[in-house]
């Protein structure tokens, strides 16, 4: 039997085309929806247009609207699967809020293009064909959020945009892809080691992400506490080092009370307290700066925010990102 799949579309080059002048553009009429045809040969389809914005103009509040629509929607209706169209600039983002803040034993699936609808070459179509045919796959249950583009699967946790323009610009530089699609199979390779969910309902508290860069000055933090940001998440270097010039700030934001989370501006690898002069890890550690393991800044600051604006009880910072 035919699986039922919810297909949103939110927008990015995959709905976009370029025109006369050479700059690609979104569109009014979204060329995906008169993809139908073909992607109702693998599923029956409830397709939604959420929104047609360009993915930099995504915002959390955004997601957060996704999420709710998501949830809504399967109250009315038995899907077997979720398909979202999204730009590709902030597409870890929105699929890594969902992972957080979704709990569906279903595939939700995020996919988008590197080359607009009338392009030589657009990759839009395929990748998603490819992703319905991922949210109506037994096999991608339980996996949580799920990201297809160009012939691989990807968690939601580790997946990052690695390039400005190739098609194969979705990687997973530590763990590499979960799996493969092929033209005839589905095939998981590896499955995310364990699923977090955290019920939100509004965005009010606020979370400022900084990349530590050699020669840094404490000004650019202190903007942190007169703006009166919730938390902070720094970018460190290498193992989770920061430049000396910059802890008194950061001692001045854990004395406000408001939380530090270090992670690495390196890709591979795990922030950690390892060194003990001025401004290493360890030093950072006995500070109370708390080291998440293994997410990317952008990552790391969704999550932090997502946990501060927790529904039911405040978080324990420390135990949130272990
Ligand atoms: N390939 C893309 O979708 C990039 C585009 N700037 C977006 O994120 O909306």
């Amino acid at each position: 039997m035919k699986k039922k799949v919810l297909l949103i579309h939110t927008g990015g080059t995959i709905s976009m085309h370029m025109s006369e002048d050479g700059g690609v553009i979104p569109d009014t009429n979204n060329p995906l929806m008169q993809e139908s045809k073909k992607l109702e040969m693998i599923a029956d389809l409830i397709e939604i247009e959420a929104f047609n914005l360009p993915s930099p103009h995504i915002t959390p509040k955004k997601m957060l609207e996704l999420r709710n629509l998501i949830i809504d929607t399967l109250k009315k209706n038995t899907v077997d699967g979720v398909v979202i169209t999204h730009g590709t600039d902030t597409l870890e983002e929105t699929a890594y809020f969902l992972e957080l803040t979704t709990n569906l034993e279903m595939p939700i699936v995020l996919t988008g293009a590197m080359r607009s609808s009338n392009e030589l070459g657009a990759d839009g179509v395929y990748n998603l064909v490819e992703a319905v045919r991922v949210a109506s796959s037994d096999q991608a249950r339980n996996k949580g959020v799920l990201v297809v583009m160009n012939d691989e699967l990807h968690s939601a946790v580790n997946v990052t945009k690695t390039s400005t323009s190739s098609v194969s610009t979705f990687q997973s530089p530590q763990y590499g892809p979960l799996g493969l699609v092929t033209k005839t199979l589905i095939h998981f390779q590896q499955a995310p080691m364990k699923r977090e969910y955290v019920e939100v309902n509004s965005l009010d508290k606020k979370v400022a992400l900084f990349k530590i860069y050699a020669g840094m000055d404490a000004d650019l933090l202190h903007s942190a506490i007169d703006c009166q940001y919730d938390g902070v998440v720094l970018e460190g270097l290498g193992q989770g080092n920061v430049p000396p010039a910059i802890l008194p700030a950061i001692e001045k934001l854990i004395q406000h009370g408001i939380p530090v989370v270090l992670v690495s501006r390196c890709f591979n690898g795990i922030a950690q307290g390892v060194y003990g002069y001025e401004g290493g890890g360890k030093m950072l550690e006995d500070m109370g700066v708390i080291f998440a393991t293994g997410l990317s800044g952008q990552k790391a600051r969704l999550k932090l925010m997502i946990g501060l604006n927790q529904e039911v009880k405040p978080i324990n910072v420390k135990k949130f990102f272990i």
